[in-house]
């Protein structure tokens, strides 16, 4: 049996003064920090063999945090993919590391127009039921954005190939990621329609875990 653990970033600044976020490169607020590091205590015991996160600072910042609090003699290393970077970060074969491994696919929706935008006076602007539509429905996409749909579309091929791939050889995996492409995960692996979909909120900072089991995700507790 191995372990699917899903987490998204801690609070970022953004997160706190209520703006939308999405692909607009955003660091944790001082609570994303204690979040993350809160997380990593929550995760100490786990055995994590490969860390997947966004392109995104906010994940990549929250990964490292947690990772310092995990009781492994493993290192975290941010594995590079080109050039020089990928040539020279070479080293010795005995070490034992946890691979970080950013994808974009992994990112935040791209919220369009509505980024930098305050989150209460969008409702007030345009009505809570649009703002809601926008936010948490299946296929309406925010005005120049992605829906749900389309983040989906590009989450889930990386995640049926890679982390499954990961999962099936027994590993234990790391996402941190978002709340819509985590969403968009958790809609796949607890089989979720897209009217079930609107009322899935995942809330910043807080292990998901799930056990997978002959090609099964089962057991999921919240920690
Ligand atoms: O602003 C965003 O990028 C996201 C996540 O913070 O917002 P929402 O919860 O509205 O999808």
């Amino acid at each position: 049996m191995s372990h699917l653990i899903l987490i998204r970033h801690g609070q970022s600044i953004w997160n706190d003064k209520n703006l939308f976020t999405g692909w607009v490169d955003i660091p944790l607020s001082q609570k994303g920090i204690f979040e993350a590091l809160n997380a990593g205590e929550k995760l100490s015991k786990f055995n994590i063999d490969i860390v997947y996160t966004s392109k995104l600072a906010r994940a990549i910042q929250t990964a490292l945090i947690l990772l310092s609090k995990l009781d492994t003699q493993k290192t975290p290393v941010i594995i590079h993919t080109k050039g020089k970077m990928k040539k020279w970060s070479n080293y010795a074969s005995s070490i034992e590391i946890i691979p970080i491994i950013q994808k974009k696919e992994l990112n935040e929706r791209y919220y369009g127009t509505l980024q930098g935008l305050n989150k209460k006076e969008v409702g007030l602007k345009y009505g809570e039921q649009q703002l809601k539509l926008w936010r948490r429905s299946f296929d309406v996409a925010p005005p120049g954005g992605e829906s749900l749909k389309d983040n989906l579309k590009r989450t889930l091929p990386f995640f049926k190939q890679k982390v499954v791939e990961q999962l099936e050889d027994g590993k234990d995996v790391l996402i941190v990621a978002h709340g819509n492409s985590l969403r968009a995960i958790t809609k796949y692996i607890e089989n979720l329609d897209e009217n079930q979909i609107i009322k899935v909120e995942i809330p910043t900072g807080t292990p998901i875990v799930y056990n997978y089991e002959n090609k099964i995700f089962k057991d999921k507790v919240i920690l």
